[in-house]
């Protein structure tokens, strides 16, 4: 039989954050209570190596605010900006577990919407570690776009404490319930689709290949449902996306007639 489970072999997680006004540490205490993993730790407090406090979880939550509407770049306006492009750069995450959160203003930047987080999410995948925690950027969410979405997905949990902040408890909870589902800190793979990769391109212009592939003219005739696809309407831009259950990341829009 598989030998049992102790407390001591449970994986060591841990949640770092920025933040400039505080958003961000409120929804990192949210995950942190829901968790029950070390932290918070404000990364702008941070001290000594990096690299040393990151190898002593098998599991980082790792989150950041967005400001720098526009740039390319060291968009979070906390201490991550200078770790990314500084001692990060040499950090080697081969095989960790990293999941990315993110706090924005949905309505007030709709079209910038939690963009810091998707510069987060590229910088961890690119030192080597193995993303977990994406979610589906379901009808519940307001903005127009995203650089920390990829398709019908976010690259991680994003939350709005400017106008969702009665949202914010149980997205954190779903999404801790999925990452330990997940075997999240335990080693190993993330599972398929899991986070989509940083090259994704963007989903309306992916070849109609993938299965279950429905026409897209079948789509506008069947106006609503693709069997095997969730759809998800917008009155607002009067159209409905159609995410593939599969992978998560392709979608595709269909314009009300
Ligand atoms: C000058 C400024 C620029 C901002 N730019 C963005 C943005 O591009 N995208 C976004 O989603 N939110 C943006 N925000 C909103 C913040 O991300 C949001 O208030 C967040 O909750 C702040 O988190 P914090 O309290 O952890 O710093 C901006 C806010 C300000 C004041």
């Amino acid at each position: 039989p598989p030998p049992l489970r102790t407390s001591s072999s449970l994986p060591a997680v841990a949640v770092f954050f920025g933040t400039s006004t505080g958003n961000t540490e409120d929804v990192a205490s949210l995950i942190c209570a829901a968790y029950g993993c070390a932290g918070p730790f404000p990364i702008d407090e941070h001290e000594g190596s990096l690299a040393d406090d990151f190898s002593k979880y098998d599991g980082l939550i790792v989150g950041t605010p967005t400001w720098n509407t526009g740039a390319d770049s060291e968009r979070s306006g906390t201490a991550w900006d200078e770790l990314y492009y500084g001692e990060m750069g040499k950090l080697e995450l081969g095989g960790k577990h990293v999941a990315v959160f993110g706090l924005g203003d949905s309505e007030g930047y709709a079209a910038n919407y939690a963009d810091a987080s998707g510069e987060l999410f590229e910088v961890f995948e690119k030192r080597g570690a193995v993303m977990f925690g994406g979610t589906d950027a379901d009808g519940s969410y307001v903005h127009t776009a995203s650089k920390a979405q990829r398709g019908g997905r976010f690259v991680g949990l994003m939350c709005d404490q400017m106008n969702q902040e009665e949202l914010s408890e149980g997205r954190v909870d779903k999404w801790v319930k999925e990452l330990k589902a997940k075997g999240f800190g335990e080693g190993g793979e993330a599972p398929a689709g899991e986070a989509a990769p940083a090259a994704a391109e963007p989903a309306a212009e992916k070849p109609a290949a993938a299965k279950p592939a429905p026409a897209p003219a079948a789509a506008a005739a069947g106006g609503g449902r693709i069997k095997g696809w969730t759809a998800y309407r917008s009155d607002e831009k009067r159209s409905t996306m159609y995410v593939n259950p599969e992978n998560g990341r392709e979608a595709y829009y269909v314009q009300d007639k």
